[in-house]
């Protein structure tokens, strides 16, 4: 395993950027918290504090949803959809062109890669915000073929409100951007409230969009704990919410959120079978099973977590996936050659170890990993890249999220066994599928209960590609055309031209 620390990677925009103080965005304005207070953000790869940010209560909840209450009868519904599109598309260029600074801000924050980072979350915020850009000149209603005579009746659909959107620590940028995009597309207005462990990237975004020229108040971002994502949920002037992140705390929004009838989209967690036949490419499909595990530390919900093997390629895909684990560079996400960084926090990593220690006592094996490195990485949350072996399908690590890089390999024999055992999961978020026989590969993605199946592929993502789970993995998606829908109500217009 090579061994990468070299924290002092900041250039001078990200440094210029991380010495401003960190406030609230309400009404277009920076502002601090009414009640002063602040809270600390740190480096997961040291455990050093990065910044004092502001620490929004209700009041400030409360103010940042008036101001998007005015944005959105005032300033934002009156413009034209194609200048609504070039707003949007204005804080796409500005956000590509801002790439490096974003990219140095968030790996610092959250402790994931900074080359990645460029590539993966602000390539797919970008895309995110250009294919939003396309929507509004290309949202209609209907003409309704009703059989009244002499009535005409049409539809108009018409922005849902204003927005609270709650997001995760692991993709703070991209989360908010997939659902800040969509909803200004819709002609909302929004109020981000980003994960209390990366709050900064939030706070560029609304930076830029106030750079871009999307008037005051209609994007608004309040930084703090839970209690501020639930004074979202709880405010009857929110009327969405658009939430990522533990099924647990999604439930508690569901059910809070049903006290003001929000609507509410809920994109949780996922225990994602990564199926590999043995007519596939073995090799191609073990190291990209080990990506699928092993990329941003496993800190994503569609981690490919249990790998399912046909038996006849089982020990060839343990051996692939434990050769590609020792290939890792661990270290700290600034240093351009790290590929694998820390958990996010020292909660993350008491989760991440805790199951692995439980597993042995249910004979698990950790043929790789199972432990924390030493030495210069041992004031980070790092944990080593793990391959858990002998798990029967009743064990926890097989059935729970562990939001780690930590995967169960398991074999299979018949494709009907594995299809039932595959579904066996309260989770139904996404799968992956290896085999080279077409009828095979679209058989069992059908019968998979899930929101996503990658073919021959995995962790494709895009814009135009709706996002979201089945069962215990949410409902409602984000991206694509549902993406910009559920931030859309109808209208009915009746008119009698008798
Ligand atoms: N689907 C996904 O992508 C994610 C799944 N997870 C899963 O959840 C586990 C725990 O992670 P954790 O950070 O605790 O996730 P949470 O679900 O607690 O946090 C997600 C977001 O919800 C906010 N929040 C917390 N409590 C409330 C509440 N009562 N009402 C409204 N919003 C609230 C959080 O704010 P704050 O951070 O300030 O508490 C954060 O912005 C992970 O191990 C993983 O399994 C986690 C992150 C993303
Ligand atoms: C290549 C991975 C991109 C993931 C973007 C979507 C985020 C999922 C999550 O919430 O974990």
């Amino acid at each position: 395993m090579n061994i990468a620390v070299k924290p002092d990677l900041l250039g001078n925009e990200a440094r210029a950027q991380l010495a401003r103080k960190s406030q609230l965005l309400i009404g277009g304005r920076f502002v601090d918290a009414a009640d002063a207070s602040t809270f600390e953000t740190f480096d997961p790869a040291t455990g050093r504090k990065i910044a004092d940010v502001a620490k929004a209560g209700a009041a400030d909840v409360d103010a940042a949803v008036k101001s998007a209450q005015l944005a959105l009868v005032g300033p934002w519904s009156k413009l034209a959809p194609a200048e609504r599109e070039r707003l949007i598309r204005k804080l796409a260029d500005l956000i590509e062109a801002r790439m490096d600074m974003i990219a140095q801000v968030e790996s610092l924050d959250s402790g994931k890669p900074v080359e990645y980072i460029k590539f993966v979350d602000v390539g797919l915020s970008v895309g995110a915000m250009r294919y939003a850009a396309g929507w509004p000149t290309k949202i209609e209603g209907d003409t309704l073929p009703v059989g009244a005579p002499n009535m005409l009746a049409y539809t108009r659909r018409e922005p849902v409100g204003v927005v609270g959107a709650i997001v995760p620590w692991n993709f703070p940028l991209c989360q908010a951007c997939f659902k800040l995009a969509p909803a200004l597309a819709a002609g909302c207005t929004v109020i981000i409230k980003p994960a209390e462990q990366t709050p900064l990237s939030a706070l560029i975004l609304g930076e830029l969009a106030l750079e871009a020229g999307i008037p005051e108040g209609v994007v608004n971002v309040v930084t703090g704990y839970g209690d501020v994502g639930q004074a979202l949920v709880d405010h009857p002037g929110v009327s969405k919410i658009s939430f990522t992140g533990s099924e647990e705390v999604g439930k508690l929004v569901a059910a809070r959120g049903a006290a003001t009838l929000k609507h509410v989209s809920l994109e949780l967690g996922g225990k994602n079978p990564n199926i590999i036949f043995a007519d596939s490419d073995v090799d191609a499909a073990a190291a990209t099973a080990a990506m699928a595990i092993f990329f941003y530390t496993g800190q994503i919900c569609s981690a490919g977590s249990r790998v399912m093997v046909e038996r006849p390629v089982y020990d060839r895909v343990c051996a692939v996936i434990q050769a590609e684990a020792g290939k890792l560079k661990i270290g700290h996400g600034l240093s351009s050659d790290t590929t694998l960084g820390p958990l996010i926090s020292a909660e993350q990593f008491a989760r991440v170890s805790g199951f692995v220690e439980r597993s042995r006592d249910s004979g698990v094996e950790a043929t790789t990993g199972g432990a924390k490195p030493g030495g210069e990485l041992e004031a980070g949350h790092f944990f080593l890249p793990t391959v858990l072996t002998g798990a029967t399908d009743d064990v926890e690590v097989v059935r729970q999220e562990i939001f780690g890089p930590v995967v169960v390999v398991q074999p299979f024999d018949e494709v009907d066994e594995l299809v039932d055992r595959a579904n066996a999961s309260n989770f139904g978020l996404a799968a992956g599928v290896w085999t080279q026989d077409v009828r095979k590969a679209h058989a069992v993605a059908a019968a998979l209960k899930a929101g996503t199946v990658w073919i021959n592929t995995y962790n494709q993502f895009d814009a135009a590609a709706p996002w979201g789970g089945f069962k215990s993995s949410g409902y409602g998606r984000d991206n694509g055309r549902e993406g910009v829908e559920k931030y859309l109500q109808t209208k009915t217009v009746w008119t009698n031209y008798a």
